[in-house]
């Protein structure tokens, strides 16, 4: 599979190393918008790189018929229009917030979890999410999709908010620390006692080897898929 790299930071250095060692060739590595000829003719695009950018990176992909796998956080404001453009050019568009197994694991777990503790209102829900200090974006893409998660399973919610919450708002908390990859945690506290599940990644290598995954899996389909749909619909 030709591969183009999108974003050629800390994610695309190690996508580049395990798709290499997979068989995979990667034709393009990019830190610019991509065009017709920097992209050098890919079956598809993988790409990471930053909030401010990666609506007109995966635009002009997928509107060159090139399947695009991206991973890229912060700007999911506009991804109804990337769902659109993927549609109208008979390609296919697969956003993960998180592409390691462990994590939508931990978000599988997380629903379960919302689901059992909407019964009982004496504990009260926390979200944290603690990553390295130059991330762009807070909250993070995996703590919104937490977020999600529990808002659909415990009506005492109806969104999520950064910091200080009121009314039915579910409060994250994001914290900065030197090199942290990426530790994410959910809690449930009362007055006598507290429960926890938490997601601690050692590393990038899981959400690289999850962003491969899904670009082999993209090879011949159309339409807007999530990783979901890579892990979980054998
Ligand atoms: N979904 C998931 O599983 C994961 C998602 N992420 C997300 O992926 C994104 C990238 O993370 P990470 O690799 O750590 O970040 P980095 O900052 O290390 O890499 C981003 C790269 O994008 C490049 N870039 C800048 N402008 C453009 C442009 N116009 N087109 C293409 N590339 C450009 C930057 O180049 P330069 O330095 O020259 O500006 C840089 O090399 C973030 O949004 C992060 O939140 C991260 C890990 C896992
Ligand atoms: O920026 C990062 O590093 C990460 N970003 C993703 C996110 O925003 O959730 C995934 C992972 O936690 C690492």
């Amino acid at each position: 599979m030709k591969i183009a790299l999108v974003g050629y930071g800390k994610m695309g250095h190690i996508i580049d190393d395990i798709a290499t060692k997979k068989g995979h060739e990667i034709v393009a590595r990019l830190n610019e918008t991509p065009t017709k000829d920097n992209l050098n003719n890919p079956d598809v695009i993988i790409e990471f790189s930053n909030p401010e950018v990666a609506f007109e990176n995966i635009k002009v992909g997928l509107e060159h018929n090139i399947p695009v796998i991206c991973g890229t956080t912060g700007w999911l404001d506009r991804k109804s229009e990337i769902e659109e453009i993927a549609l109208k050019n008979n390609t296919a568009f697969l956003y993960g917030s998180n592409f390691s197994l462990g994590v939508n694991l931990f978000f599988a777990l997380n629903e379960k979890l919302a689901d059992l503790m909407k019964g009982f209102p004496e504990y009260q829900v926390q979200l944290e999410e603690i990553h390295h200090t130059h991330k762009k974006d807070a909250p993070s893409g995996t703590a919104i999709s937490l977020a999600e998660g529990i808002i659909k399973n415990d009506d005492r919610f109806d969104a999520w908010k950064l910091d200080e919450t009121q009314n039915k708002e579910l409060g994250i908390f994001a914290l900065r620390q030197d090199e942290v990859p990426g530790t994410h945690r959910v809690s449930y506290k009362s007055a006598v006692d507290e429960l926890e599940i938490k997601h601690t990644a050692f590393n990038r290598n899981g959400f690289a080897l999850g962003a491969v995954i899904a670009a082999e899996w993209i090879i011949g389909k159309k339409g807007n898929f999530t990783i979901k749909d890579v892990l979980f619909d054998k």
